[in-house]
């Protein structure tokens, strides 16, 4: 053979650069067409509110009697007919018995006496305000105290938190613990609730290992799983674990049918892209169902998107970093959503940068950073596959699309990992 040896193409000095003519999809697009395409697909079932922490409302919970359900004292003290102006003092002689909270005083108090009263008691017949007890003189049979007490002072009204048959909260909404308090309050003892989400998890690649086994030369130990089973335990929902499959389409593929099988969902790390070995988008491309989105993202650019025995499947790059951020950001949003609920913006804030960043624009980056003195610093790395970074990193920094130059001092988006539950 003759002829000139190939030359090499020349390296480029930014391997993340945009190629021309390619259709990046933004960001905010992406997420866009995920919040407009995605809607729940988790079963509604009837659950006793003590169960239901976490769980999404598949129909609105309502009031079934007022809270307060009747008017009572907020402090433990006297209660009179009120006012007393300011200036004026009182000196009323005491009724026998007492209102207390749960045991309520059957009579009627009198005009111009008083009456024990303790927190939470119901405010007999009689009297409508309560002097706290700190600020009355007292004897075995009266009370001296001065003004000013507004009328209903240091009461709480009947049904002043909720009204009976008032609408609590909406279908869609994540009932926290709060929540409970909130439905116990107005005597709701169940919910219409959806059945918690179901997650696949599938790590692929020849390469990967169990941790513990051995590693042999070429091998490396699989980071993803345990990563991505235990974000989604974080997350509120049921991991499933389907294991490690190498770069084999038959072992993939009846991996992906137990997902669809018996998950709502299914996450696979690696393969996602379009190398000789990357089965997963491969698989899902021969299904037919496949939508590969390239997205104008660092780290976290190719994301294979399909359907795959009517499951959703979240095909995730395989590099740790590229996996966790997509998985926050795409896929995170899109299982609350599948689950029941509302999409679900992350939580930031403005912070100022505590360093300096030169980026392409046209492109979302997230970098790996944590708050230190109120600022945001990064990790010295951006390697996708640097997962100490991930463990060193208290959040991410997001750098918006059109951004070149972020200097020290700048305002930068921190997203910390406790916002999106981690
Ligand atoms: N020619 C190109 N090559 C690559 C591009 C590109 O645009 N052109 N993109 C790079 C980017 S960015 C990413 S991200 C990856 C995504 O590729 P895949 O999703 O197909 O992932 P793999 O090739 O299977 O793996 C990538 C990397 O991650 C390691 N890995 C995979 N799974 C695990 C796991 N469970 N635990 C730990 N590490 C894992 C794997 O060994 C590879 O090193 O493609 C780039 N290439
Ligand atoms: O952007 Mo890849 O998605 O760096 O790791």
């Amino acid at each position: 053979m003759s002829g000139a040896p190939p030359v090499p193409p020349p390296l480029r000095n930014d391997c993340f650069a945009l190629p021309p003519g390619v259709d990046w999809t933004p960001v905010d697009e992406a997420l866009g067409m995920l919040r407009a395409r995605l809607h729940p697909v988790t079963a509604v079932e009837t659950c006793a509110l003590a169960e239901a922490a976490g769980r999404f409302l598949a129909a609105p919970a309502v009031a079934r009697r007022a809270n307060p359900p009747d008017a009572n004292s907020a402090v433990d003290g006297y209660g009179f007919a009120g006012p007393l102006e300011d200036g004026e003092t009182a000196t009323l002689p005491l009724v026998e018995g007492r209102s207390a909270a749960g045991v309520p005083f059957a009579g009627r108090v009198p005009d111009g006496h008083a009456i024990r009263i303790l927190t939470g008691a119901a405010i007999p017949d009689g009297v409508d305000t309560v002097v706290l007890e700190e600020d009355v003189a007292a004897s075995a049979s009266h009370i001296a105290f001065r003004g000013p007490l507004r009328r209903g002072a240091n009461t709480r009204k009947a049904g002043e938190d909720v009204i009976s048959g008032a609408e609590l909260l909406g279908a869609g909404r994540r009932l926290t613990p709060a929540d409970l308090a909130y439905l116990a309050s107005a005597g709701v003892v169940e919910v219409q609730a959806r059945r918690p989400l179901r997650v696949a998890v599938i790590s692929t690649g020849d390469e990967l290992v169990e941790a513990g086994e051995t590693a042999e030369r070429g091998q490396i130990f699989d980071a993803n799983r345990p990563m991505l089973l235990s974000m989604i335990r974080r997350f509120g929902f049921v991991p499933l674990d389907l294991g490690r499959q190498p770069d084999d389409r038959a072992r993939i593929a009846a991996a992906l049918d137990r997902g669809a099988a018996e998950a709502d969902l299914i996450l696979t790390s690696g393969g996602a892209s379009a190398g000789d070995e990357d089965h997963v988008s491969a698989l899902l491309r021969e299904r037919g169902a496949m939508q590969s989105w390239r997205i104008a993202l660092k780290p976290g650019r190719p994301l294979a998107l399909g359907v795959w025995g009517g499951a959703p499947v979240f095909g995730l790059p395989g590099n740790p970093v590229a996996a966790m951020v997509c998985t926050l950001i795409f896929a995170r949003p899109a299982m609350e959503r599948l689950a029941g609920g509302d999409w679900m913006e992350p939580l930031g804030v403005e912070v100022p940068a505590a360093f300096e960043k030169r980026k392409k624009p046209g492109r979302r980056e997230f970098l790996r950073a944590r708050l230190r003195g109120g600022r945001a610093e990064v990790f010295p790395s951006e390697g996708s596959g640097r997962i100490s970074s991930l463990s060193w990193a208290e959040g991410l920094v997001e750098i918006e699309d059109g951004a070149r130059h972020i200097r020290p001092g700048d305002a930068v988006r921190f997203l910390p990992f406790s916002g999106f539950g981690l």
